[in-house]
């Protein structure tokens, strides 16, 4: 059987796709797209052998999992993609209502961090389906994640934009990690030369996307309604890089968030060797 791996459904992750595709990787693996909440469950439920998996959720479901060393969806600053979507400023927000985008698990812990620790506020929080104008009757802010959030912010409306990847770099000088990849420790360790394959052609798709940005950018604008130059920016903008100052922001996520009682315990990064 082949490896069945996870592939989100954003543009967020064309340039790995991109280099799959170019790699002829696609042939050797089962690729299955869905959104990062989506994807998170086929992981946990075993249906996944390797796939990116929401940070936060790593911290429920470690024994499961080892991660794939260098490998992530971050942003070292601006990300574009994960944005609050305001009627009225983040410090206005307190016992207000926030929509969460159901899309979305880390980011929803990363927007109430920013909130309670940035802007001081404690608004009361609804988890609704990624749709900004019925989001915005129930609420006066909403968490948008992926394309949706790529449009709001593409045609702004006279709403307010707060991008969390600038807001965690402002709160803590650190990078921010949205996802992980991982493999099932029990696909690890029982095919521990296809599991290591396909690390790899990850990284060499990586390598190849970051040297061909210009050109990734240049072909999805043709069938996207954004601009070349906007996705070269984007593009330019997420990291797929999970070295020792990614890790050390995400450690502080980590703590972050058990400080504010969302995880029960910090845990420890356990690679997969290759
Ligand atoms: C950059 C992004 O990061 C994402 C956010 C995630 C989350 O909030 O759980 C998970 C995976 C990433 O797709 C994005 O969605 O645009």
């Amino acid at each position: 059987m082949r490896p069945r791996v996870g592939h989100i459904q954003f543009l967020n992750c064309l340039p790995l796709y991109y280099g799959l595709v170019t790699q002829n990787v696609l042939l050797d693996i089962e690729l299955v797209k869905g959104t990062p909440t989506e994807l998170n469950q086929f992981l946990i439920r075993g249906e996944l052998d390797i796939g990116p998996l929401s940070s936060i959720e790593y911290c429920f479901h470690q024994d499961k999992f080892l991660l794939l060393p260098d490998l992530a969806v971050s942003s070292d600053g601006r990300v574009q993609s994960i944005l609050i979507v305001s009627k009225r400023p983040a410090r206005e927000l307190d016992g207000q209502s926030v929509s969460l985008a159901n899309t979305s698990a880390t980011s929803q812990i990363l927007l109430k961090i920013i909130l309670a620790q940035k802007y001081g506020v404690q608004p009361t929080y609804v988890v609704s389906p990624p749709d900004l104008p019925r989001m915005l009757m129930e609420s006066e802010a909403a968490l948008l994640i992926g394309d949706v959030a790529l449009r709001a912010l593409y045609h702004p409306q006279d709403l307010l934009i707060y991008d969390l990847g600038e807001e965690w770099k402002g709160l803590t000088g650190y990078p921010m990690t949205y996802a992980v990849w991982v493999v099932r420790r029990e696909f690890a360790i029982e095919k521990a030369h296809l599991a290591s394959e396909v690390h790899h052609s990850f990284l060499k798709s990586m390598t190849y996307s970051q040297e061909h940005l210009e050109q990734i950018a240049h072909d999805a604008a043709r069938w996207e309604i954004f601009s070349e130059d906007f996705l070269k920016d984007y593009f330019s903008n997420l990291q797929f890089n999970f070295d020792e100052r990614y890790q050390k922001g995400l450690m502080l996520f980590y703590e972050k968030a058990k400080s504010l009682g969302y995880i029960g315990q910090i845990p420890q990064l356990e690679f997969f060797s290759t």
